[in-house]
Parts: C-alpha cells; sequence; structure tokens
C-alpha cells in the first residue's frame, strides 16, 4: 500500500467530493489524505467518509491543508478553487481542478498554477463528454458550409441546486463550434420580439430541474434537416471517474496544463 497515491478532496462535503471520498476508498491505487471544505463549513471536524455515508475512513474534513497529499481533486466554488489552485502551485501538489462558473479573471489566476504544478482545469471530467467534444468538432467542421447556413442552439439541463448557467461544459461547447464555424454572438434565452435569428448566433438555453445530474444538446438545424447531439450523465460518479484518472495521469507529469483528452487518450 506504500505507493498508493495520496489524494485530497476540496469541497469534501458536496454533493460531488462525497463522491469522490467514496471512489477514491474503493480504488486500491488511492488513498484519501485529506477532505477540505471552507472555514464556515459545518462539516468541519465531521469524518469523511461519516459524510459520504460510508461510514468512518479516519479523515477529519479541515479548512486548512495540514497533510501530505499527492494531488488535490477540486469540486468547491470559484473562491475555493482559487485559494487551493494558489497552495498547489506553491507546494507542487499536482490539481484536478472542476469547478465551473469562474470569470476570465479567475480562470487565468487558477492557471498559473501550471506554472510550477501539473494542473487540468476542465468543465467536464467524463469519458463521454470529453468524446462528445470531439464529436461536436468533427460534426461543426463538416456542416459551416452547409447550403443556407447552420443554426447552432446548446441545451442543457441540470439539477435545481446548480449555482451556475450555463454550464462551464455548454459554454466549452460554445467555444468549440465557434472556433470551427466562427460565430460571433453568443445569446442567452430569447424573449420579446427577437427577430429573425441571425446564422453568427450560438444560442444557449439552460434548464434547472429537480436531481438531473447533466445533460448537453447540441443542436445543429439546417434547411430541410437537423441534427441533435445529446449526452446523458446517468450519475455523479461518470465525473468522478474522470477525475481520478485525471490524478493518476497528473502525479507521473511535470508542471504544465494538461487536458482530458490528454488523460482519456482522445488526442
Ligand atoms: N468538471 C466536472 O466534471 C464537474 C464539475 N462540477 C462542478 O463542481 C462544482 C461543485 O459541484 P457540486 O458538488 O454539485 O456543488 P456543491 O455545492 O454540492 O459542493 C461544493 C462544496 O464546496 C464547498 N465549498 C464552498 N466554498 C469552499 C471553499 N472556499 N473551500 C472549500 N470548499 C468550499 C461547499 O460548501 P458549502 O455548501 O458550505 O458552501 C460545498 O460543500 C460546481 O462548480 C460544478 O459545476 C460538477 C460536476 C462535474
Ligand atoms: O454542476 C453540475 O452538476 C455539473 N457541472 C459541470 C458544468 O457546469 O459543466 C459539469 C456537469 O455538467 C455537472
Amino acid at each position: 500500500m506504500g505507493d498508493q497515491i495520496l489524494i485530497g478532496v476540496n469541497g469534501a462535503a458536496g454533493r460531488m467530493g462525497q463522491r469522490v471520498a467514496v471512489l477514491v476508498y474503493q480504488d486500491p491505487d488511492l488513498k484519501l489524505g485529506a477532505a477540505l471544505e471552507s472555514e464556515n463549513s459545518p462539516a468541519l471536524g465531521k469524518d469523511a467518509g461519516e459524510v459520504a455515508g460510508i461510514g468512518p475512513i479516519g479523515v477529519e474534513i479541515q479548512s486548512e491543508l495540514t497533510d501530505r497529499v499527492d494531488v488535490i481533486i477540486d469540486f468547491s466554488l470559484p473562491a475555493g478553487l482559487i485559494k487551493i489552485a494558489g497552495i498547489c502551485a506553491e507546494r507542487q501538489i499536482g490539481l484536478v481542478a472542476a469547478t465551473t462558473g469562474l470569470t476570465p479573471e479567475q480562470r487565468n489566476e487558477v492557471l498559473t498554477a501550471s506554472q510550477t504544478t501539473p494542473l487540468i482545469l476542465a468543465p467536464n471530467m467524463s469519458l463521454a463528454v470529453n468524446l462528445m467534444m470531439k464529436l461536436v468538432r468533427e460534426a461543426s467542421h463538416s456542416l459551416k458550409n452547409s447550403p443556407g447556413g447552420v443554426d447552432v442552439e446548446i441545451i442543457e439541463r441540470h439539477h435545481r441546486f446548480k449555482e451556475d448557467a450555463p454550464s462551464g461544459t455548454a459554454l466549452h461547447f460554445g467555444e468549440i463550434v465557434a472556433d470551427e464555424m466562427g460565430q460571433t454572438e453568443h445569446v442567452h434565452g430569447r424573449a420579446g420580439r427577437p427577430g429573425p435569428r441571425p446564422v453568427c448566433e450560438i444560442g444557449y438555453h439552460a434548464l434547472r430541474t429537480g436531481d438531473n445530474v447533466g445533460e448537453h444538446t447540441i443542436v445543429f438545424g439546417m434547411m430541410g434537416e437537423t441534427i441533435d447531439l445529446t449526452v446523458r450523465g446517468h450519475t455523479r460518479d461518470s465525473y468522478v471517474y474522470g477525475a481520478l484518472a485525471g490524478a493518476k495521469y497528473l502525479v507521473a507529469q511535470k508542471p504544465g496544463l494538461y487536458t482530458m483528452a490528454d488523460v482519456l487518450g482522445l488526442n
């Protein structure tokens, strides 16, 4: 067991953080070395396994990183990610950063960590979603000269508790489409009399219902036909398995920025 990779989880009491604790516990190559939450969290002092529903695992939730870990997996809030990115950069701890809803300035601040430590910063860790990113790029490339033009709309569905909209994944899909097709306008919902739709728009539609763990549909609407590409999560574990693969990948890397496509062998 001596060569197990020591994982720290930031946002340990959250929906994702709890599943990270459980799946790290079940993985013989990994060991939970630290569980972090904000300094105001009611979970401080509790056992991370108890909070995650698997009974005590001997890791107390704390607000400061005092234990040695090899990689931090972060599913928290932008402020939590920025704080832990600074610590990882200073102590040269690998960082799998999954938190979404960052401003461009916050994103740049997190990215500076890659100067001194290995970093993944990705809005989605799932294999299926990352494969779909490749498929969307290919579809955008193939359809961009369709006669009559192509209208692209991005529909995402998430649980009612999600704080940011549209999802980081939806925004990333939009970047891929615009990179291939050249749309310049990003429109969030429509109401009133917006008039005929120009092809230079990408429309985003964020649905928030129940306990949906995440669905994304990219609609390519043309004159005479439509393609819908959809990826649906069934459980949060699809994201966690990707994050664990990212952690295992980062321990063997030099400082720098790495992608989930690197980790998942999709390049
Ligand atoms: N990249 C990916 O594949 C995925 C990314 N996500 C993203 O992960 C993030 C978390 O999602 P989810 O687990 O559903 O959200 P939750 O709100 O359930 O969990 C976030 C946790 O982080 C805690 N937290 C808040 N501030 C800090 C801080 N400063 N330091 C440490 N912990 C803090 C919260 O505590 P408190 O409640 O007390 O504020 C909470 O326990 C979101 O941004 C989401 O979009 C989610 C799924 C997949
Ligand atoms: O908050 C979530 O749940 C999710 N957030 C990520 C995002 O904003 O893209 C990834 C996934 O869709 C689940």
